[in-house]
């Protein structure tokens, strides 16, 4: 490594996918969501498909790390909400008496990273610390009860306070409905002798207003992050006014199923590559971007709504790729597997990777289990740019490497089922075999006790 300590890297912290992975159809807005509910899960391959990604990305070079699940079914919410009894009459009872509050109370989403938080690199923030902002994801109920444990994870994660600083999610209910980095992306000059730890731009975007009916917004589906959120987060994060550009997602795009920013684009370095529909007066959007911008070129990468339509993108989720700079500077596309399956898409990218753009470089993944409830290669990483110094300050053990992935390998081979329906959370042993599994996991990625039934 090289001795510059203001030389800063982009990471990649992976959902490790939890044990109790299952389609139980929880996300209005989400096609894939609602049309694969009830469909048979497979937690294991779902584990090992998210592990083989990260993997892959360290095998490339790129930096990588592992965010903890939550603990699922949440029997500390289900007490909230008045079943009573030992934890396994608990389930027993929201199992038959409200099997889809139970169902919520079980998602295995906090896989999606990507909607863990929104973090400000030290480069950017007034305090010259790493900021970070557990998303409240007030939208759906089975996500809003992610941001506790999902906010102490992040902070055995990223302990010292002198280098990291951890805020409490916004304030609950719709006004400050708040997904995290699945709207916000951070362009930077990675062409520095600091690499990503330059000044960088901070992208939000937000899909209605919360505080003004008369701005356009969606009408069929929720937009889940609202502009007051986004102004929220980029105060919180002490951030420089003209390093903040805020964009309205096109709120027709939202009604055809893209329920994140994510879904329609997608920003690295000096790229954003977006679908032509993908935001609210999209000309200015790009303006304001390149006018922000600091360096030397800002590039636009448009998909024309001839070439993909919007069903298309949110079909093949092209735009929830991974745009990531190699080693060797070059621009790659980590693509699902399914923009191999919808012709104009693999089309589309055959194509691209042979015009002068800054992507030359398309590397299909599958990551089936988690498309298949809406999340792709992006929804399942969360960005995190660390200065050397803030490396060597972080939890060493949550970093991947060869060793680390086999452990996990073996840890999810040891507990995860190999399938599992919504009739099987009804069963309270796997409670107990994802409590089994999580407390081995916070002694491999020396985390402490994160979850609820380890601080009793
Ligand atoms: N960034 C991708 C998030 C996908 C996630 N899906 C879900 O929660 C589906 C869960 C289910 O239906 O079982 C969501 O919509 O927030």
């Amino acid at each position: 490594m090289s001795t510059n300590k203001n030389m800063a890297y982009e990471f990649n912290f992976d959902g490790l996918v939890g044990p109790t992975h299952n389609y139980a159809g929880l996300s209005l807005g989400n096609v894939a969501s609602t049309s694969n509910a009830n469909s048979i899960a497979k937690p294991k391959e779902a584990a090992k498909q998210g592990l083989q990604k990260m993997k892959a990305l360290h095998d490339l070079g790129l930096k990588q790390g592992v965010i903890a699940p939550m603990e699922r079914p949440d029997v500390a919410t289900l007490r909230r909400l008045g079943f009573t009894g030992s934890d396994a009459q608990v389930i027993i009872k929201a199992a038959k008496q409200a099997p889809k509050v139970l169902a919520a109370c079980s998602s295995a989403s906090s896989m999606w990273t990507a909607n863990a938080c929104t973090m400000a690199p030290s480069s950017d923030t007034a305090d010259e610390k790493v900021h970070f902002t557990p998303a409240n994801l007030a939208n759906k109920f089975h996500r809003s009860i992610e941001h506790n444990t999902t906010g102490r994870i992040l902070q055995a994660m990223f302990k010292d306070e002198n280098h990291f600083a951890h805020h409490p999610a916004l304030p609950m209910g719709d006004h400050f409905g708040d997904e995290g980095a699945a709207n916000h992306t951070r362009f930077v000059d990675v062409n520095s002798d600091k690499g990503y730890g330059k000044k960088g731009l901070h992208f939000f975007v937000y899909g209605k207003y919360a505080f003004d009916d008369s701005k356009p917004a969606p009408h069929k589906f929720p937009a889940r992050q609202t502009y007051e959120a986004s102004q929220a987060v980029a105060r919180l994060h002490m951030l420089d006014s003209d390093n903040v550009v805020f964009a309205q997602q096109n709120p027709h795009v939202i009604d055809k199923g893209v329920f994140h920013n994510d879904v329609i684009s997608v920003g690295n370095g000096n790229v954003l590559f977006a679908h032509q529909k993908a935001f609210l007066n999209q000309m200015q959007v790009y303006t304001d971007l390149e006018r922000a911008f600091d360096g030397e070129e800002f590039h636009v990468v448009e998909v024309g709504n001839n070439d993909v339509s919007v069903e298309d993108a949110v079909k093949s989720y092209l735009f929830n790729s991974q745009l990531v700079t190699l080693p060797d500077g070059k621009m790659a596309i980590i693509a699902p597997g399914e923009c191999e399956s919808v012709p104009a898409v693999k089309e589309y990218l055959d194509w691209l990777v042979d015009q002068d753009t800054p992507i030359t470089e398309v590397k299909i993944f599958d990551v089936k289990q988690s498309m298949q409830n809406g999340g792709g290669p992006a929804c399942l990483r969360q960005r995190i740019v660390l200065n050397e110094t803030e490396v060597s300050a972080m939890n060493q053990n949550v970093i991947m490497n060869d060793d680390l992935f086999a452990t996990l390998n073996a840890w999810v081979e040891k507990h995860y089922r190999d399938t599992l329906t919504e009739d099987d959370l009804a069963d309270p042993s796997l409670l107990n075999e994802s409590r089994l599994a999580l407390d081995e996991l916070t002694h491999i990625l020396n985390l402490g006790s994160v979850y609820p039934f380890q601080m009793v």
